[in-house]
């Protein structure tokens, strides 16, 4: 456990990275059949990024009722969906393949010159899958996660409490505008994981302790949260 100012996290070392990423798909799967026990549909939210595509390859198999699991990104790059970059292009690839094909995406892209231009529908499609029923996240070794980056435009906005469910940001460290969910509706997930690999970030995380959610977003999520974490 760490804490500081009444938050906490569960820190949980592996000692390989195959050894993690199929504990964390384990962990997800679990956490989705509790969910899917009491409610019709449930929500799981996943990040980009370059971490999180051996835990699809493992999930996109397990046995589970994936006609009733919305699958939605923490964030987004603001590029087509054939693009290289696209978070959308990895989710296709690699997650909603096999069983998990069977799963409904809820997209934070839609053909447009400017995120602005269709957040309030984005918006909308995503409330109505919310609340999150199982997150899980990504980090950078700036301490961002989703697309709250220190130093991002509307980063405040993105960290207050009442902000909207998702907005579009422009950070220095992002070659491309983004769109991602906001730190109050990530933090009301009913389960959290969040997945880190390497020295560098392992240390972020600890510096991350002593600074602000301004300074260190993961900081506004990881309330709860189990972090995984592998060399
Ligand atoms: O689109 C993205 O980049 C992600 O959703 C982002 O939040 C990611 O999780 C972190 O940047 C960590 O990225 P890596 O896993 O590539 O280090």
């Amino acid at each position: 456990m760490a804490g500081d100012q009444g938050v906490s996290y569960t820190f949980c070392p592996y000692a390989d990275r195959e050894m993690m990423m199929l504990n964390i798909s384990n962990r997800i799967a679990g956490d989705l059949e509790t969910a899917l026990g009491s409610s019709d549909r449930v929500s799981l939210v996943v990040p980009g990024g370059t971490t999180p595509g051996p835990i699809f390859d493992d999930l996109c198999d397990v046995d589970l009722d994936w006609s009733r699991v919305d699958v939605m990104l923490s964030d987004e790059r603001w590029v087509p969906e054939d693009h290289d970059r696209s978070n959308t292009l990895l989710l296709k690839r690699r997650l909603l393949v096999g069983r998990a094909a069977a799963a409904r995406l809820v997209p934070l892209y839609r053909a447009a010159e400017h995120p602005e231009d269709v957040i309030d529908q984005l918006i909308a499609e995503v409330e109505a899958s919310l609340p999150i029923s199982v997150l899980l996240l990504g980090m950078g070794a700036d301490m961002h996660t989703a697309s709250l980056f220190p130093g991002a435009d509307r980063l405040l906005e993105g960290l207050s409490r009442n902000a909207p469910t998702l907005l579009p940001m422009r950070a220095p460290g992002a070659p491309e505008p983004r769109i991602t969910f906001s730190a109050p509706a990530l933090d009301g997930a009913l389960a959290k994981h969040i997945v880190i690999t390497g020295l560098e970030k392992r240390d972020a995380l600890e510096r991350a302790r002593d600074l602000s959610s301004e300074d260190a977003p993961v900081k506004a999520i990881w309330n709860d949260a189990t972090i995984h974490w592998a060399e």
